[in-house]
């Protein structure tokens, strides 16, 4: 942009320089024109004064004397002088004497200057007297000036100067101005084009030439200076640039650091306008972060969560107010595609580029939250059946055990247990079994109120809580029995799973709190034992809690203790009972049974700790050794000669032994690492195993026979005993049970019954063995019958290893 002329330094102070030039020669000339004006005034008036004293005298003898000729001399006199144009000598009667008058000179160039300072007609009048004091006047001596040419010469002079005074000045000014500018304005034009030319971003491309540097003046200062100063800026452009790029550099990193953060990151001011948002939020609601960033962050959560958006807006604006930070440890938010997220967040005080904000933070713990879910639920719920665990029952009970003291209330505590789901587990796997379990879990959820408690302890344990019952306890147990009867009911109805027909039964111990007892884990023992109870009692069945149960469970523990040390120690034999033909009388075979030679009590019978083996699973153990050990002896015997090769050993299996998969293997194995013939083995199974699992028994017992191992029913007659499943059984030898047998020979009924189940036999085409024959009655009953053998006391009891072997011998030389 340039300077125009009037506003260039060097007009201006040409300007200036000559306005104080013209203000002075102003000042100066008029001084000098008033004094030349005052002595020119004054001279010019004395000049007037010697001429009139040089005329007066004449003048004032020719009025007295009335001399005309005189009078015109003066006049004439006077008329020489080129500035007097009028004289006249007037009487003191006013009669004209002399005259004399000449035209005015034409106006001088200054006339207007002389008409200006002395206007009008400058005319001196002069009294004439004849005395020297004036005293007595008789004329008058007039004269009339011709100012102009009087004047003329002194003004003339007066515009000269002036003229002259005011053109100097004006040279001066050209002069100056000349000065000025080549001294000051162009050399200063040149760094203003110079410094136009400056890019600001890069000012050290560019210098003040070296000539104006080297001046030595205040402009080359000023440019040396300029110079510097662009040096110092580009340096200092250089460093900004350096620093800008840094940072530049440094945002950039932080903002992809901060775009892989996978929480949520987000600056929003008191409005809630978002001022900044990181990836993460932005893919949360599949918006671009760009167009987020000018929306409100309410208009975007509020479309989701109304509470949620509230409470974060009211937590802003304290962090706005108080200016410190503020924690959200959960709430819920809704991605963009309507998935529910609970996320934990931080909001801080935040300065955004000089904006007050909150710098918000949140955390996605809906992972975190559902795991911590899953915890509580592992820790308080059966993942199988999802019903509570042991943990929660406990917590339950402790809350309804204070309930029921406090409401005066009866309520019960109901131990339930399946009946052989071993076996199921067993023989089916354990998918089977689980899906057993939830089917009965489901039976027992779908059979109970609101406010009973069905929890699963574990295995095929569940427990029920059915609080406030009654406040009478004979009420209370009536009704708890009636819900026993029910869940047993429930439980045996048959259901369908893996492509079969199942009925599951199930034995409930109930214990009556706070009666019973009012401390929980007492409570549940109670329950516990009387479930055993109803173990004991034949299963399928309920029984409540009695005092006098907790010695006999707790004898049954140390019982079952006892057992795992004699399988360890090995303090269990075998006796040996023969069977005999009935038509023969000869030794044919004999039923194993087996003795534990307990330390302190001696030998102890079967029936006494049977039942806890096979509750306690040690069944598997000791029946796998009772088969090896039966096999051992035939082999020992055959090497001796002692046993026949068509002899067989009867052993008996228990329900669990005969569920285990490898029961049969384990059977098939013992035979061939003796080396005994499958046909010298009997199998004595019970109904109980056939009716638990019909079809498994079936196959079972199809793969034993295929192999030549006999299967004998014992106790036969005191079970179902129908014709329809004995025909399905893969069978050799019926046994009839002792109870039977014992008053066959007085009661008709037994009689009745075991000739029923002779003339079974004949049908199914199968062997019959009576046991319990002790006397001679009942062998000549039996003797007339078509009954193949007889075991019992009349021949002999059971008897040790050792003795068998010499009443075999006996047999042998006999
Ligand atoms: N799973 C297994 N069970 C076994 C085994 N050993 C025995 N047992 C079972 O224990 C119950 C009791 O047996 P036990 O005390 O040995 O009694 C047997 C005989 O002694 C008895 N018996 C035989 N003859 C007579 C007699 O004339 N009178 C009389 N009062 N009792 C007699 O009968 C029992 C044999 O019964 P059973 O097996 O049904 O043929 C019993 O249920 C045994 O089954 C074993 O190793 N495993």
């Amino acid at each position: 942009m340039g300077v125009s002329f009037k506003n260039k330094i060097s007009t201006r102070l040409a300007k200036q320089t000559v306005a104080i030039a013209f203000l002075l020669g102003a000042l100066l000339s008029s001084l000098q024109v008033y004094l030349d004006y005052q002595n020119h005034g004054s001279s010019f008036d004395q000049n007037i004064e010697q001429l009139l004293s040089v005329s007066l005298g004449s003048a004032s003898r020719s009025v007295r004397t009335l001399d005309n000729n005189l009078a015109e001399e003066v006049v004439n006199g006077l008329m020489h002088y080129e500035f007097i144009h009028e004289v006249q000598i007037v009487d003191d009667l006013g009669v004209v004497l002399a005259e004399s008058e000449r035209a005015l000179a034409p106006h001088s160039s200054t006339y207007w200057i002389t008409e200006w300072l002395e206007p009008g007609e400058k005319t001196y009048v002069h009294q004439l007297s004849v005395d020297q004091d004036q005293s007595s006047q008789f004329g008058q001596l007039i004269i009339g000036i011709d100012k102009d040419v009087a004047l003329g010469p002194f003004y003339q002079r007066l515009v000269y100067v002036v003229s002259s005074g005011f053109i100097r000045n004006m040279l001066l000014a050209l002069i100056l101005f000349y000065v000025f500018y080549a001294m000051l304005t162009a050399p200063m034009t040149r760094v203003a084009q110079v410094m136009r030319r400056v890019n600001p971003l890069a000012p050290g491309g560019i210098r003040l030439s070296k000539a104006l540097v080297n001046r030595g003046d205040e402009l080359g200062a000023i440019a040396g200076v300029t110079n510097e100063f662009f040096q110092t800026i580009e340096e200092s452009i250089k460093e900004r640039e350096a620093s800008d790029n840094k940072l530049s550099d440094s945002l950039k990193q932080t903002r992809q650091i901060i775009d892989n953060v996978p929480h949520q990151i987000c600056a929003r001011n008191k409005d809630g306008q978002l001022l900044f948002v990181n990836q993460a939020i932005a893919d949360f609601y599949n918006m671009d972060a760009k167009t987020m960033e000018s929306v409100s962050y309410f208009d975007i959560h509020d479309r989701i969560h109304k509470e949620e958006s509230q409470e974060i807006q009211i937590a802003d604006q304290q962090v706005l107010s108080t200016g410190q930070p503020y924690f959200m440890p959960d709430h819920a938010i809704t991605d963009c595609d309507g998935n529910l997220h609970y996320v934990q967040t931080s909001l801080v005080p935040f300065q955004y580029f000089g904006e007050d904000t909150v710098l918000a933070v949140s955390v996605d713990i809906t992972e975190r939250k559902a795991a911590e879910e899953k915890v509580i639920e592992l820790a308080f719920y059966d993942s199988l059946t999802g019903l509570p665990n042991r943990n929660l029952l406990i917590d339950r009970m402790n809350l309804e055990m204070k309930r029921a003291e406090r409401h005066n209330s009866i309520g019960a505590l109901l131990f339930i247990d399946l009946d052989n789901f071993k076996a199921v587990n067993d023989s089916f796997g354990h998918a089977v079994g689980d899906q057993v379990l939830q089917h009965v879990a489901t039976q027992l959820k779908g059979s109970l109120r609101a406010v009973d408690t069905v929890a699963r302890l574990g295995g095929d344990e569940f427990l029920i809580i059915i609080p406030e019952l009654s406040s009478d306890l004979l009420e209370a147990k009536s009704r708890a029995k009636d819900i026993a009867t029910m869940l047993t009911e429930k439980i045996a109805t048959p259901f369908f799973v893996k492509n079969r027909d199942w009925v599951a039964s199930a034995s409930i111990g109930v214990a009556m709190y706070p009666v019973d007892c009012n401390d929980v884990s007492e409570v549940m023992r109670f329950a516990d034992t009387a479930m055993y109870e109803a173990k004991k009692q034949g299963r399928s069945q309920h029984v409540f809690f009695e005092s006098d149960m907790a010695s006999r469970v707790e004898l049954a523990y140390s019982l079952e203790n006892e057992l795992r040390q004699a399988v360890s120690q090995q303090q269990f034999f075998l006796v040996f009972q023969p069977q005999v033909g009935v038509q023969e009388g000869v030794i044919q075979g004999a039923e194993v049974l087996i003795r534990w030679r307990h330390p302190e009590r001696g030998v102890v019978p079967p029936f006494e700790f049977i039942p806890v083996l096979e509750s306690s699973g040690l069944i598997q153990e000791v029946g796998k050794w009772l088969i090896f050990e039966s096999c051992q002896c035939i082999r020992d015997w055959q090497n001796q000669g002692l046993w026949q090769e068509d002899a067989w050993l009867s052993v008996n299996v228990s329900p669990n032994q005969f569920y285990n998969p490898s029961f049969v293997d384990d059977v098939l194995a013992a035979l061939k690492i003796t080396g005994v013939k499958p046909e010298c083995l009997e199998l004595e199974i019970t109904e109980g195993i056939v009716i638990g699992d019909t079809e498994n028994t079936i196959k079972k017992l199809q793969k034993l026979r295929s192999h030549g191992i006999r299967v004998a029913m014992d106790d036969f007659g005191t079970g179902y005993s129908s014709l329809s499943y004995l025909k399905r059984i893969p069978l050799d030898v019926l046994k009839i049970d002792q109870s039977f047998v014992r008053d066959v020979t007085v009661d008709k009924t037994d009689k009745a019954i075991v000739e029923a189940i002779l003339a079974m036999s004949i049908s199914l085409d199968l062997e019959v063995v009576a046991e319990g024959i002790e006397t001679k009655e009942h062998y000549l009953f039996f003797k007339g019958t078509r009954c193949h053998r007889y075991q019992g006391y009349l021949y002999s009891p059971p008897v040790e290893a050792s003795f068998f072997k010499e009443m075999l011998k006996e047999i042998v030389v006999a």
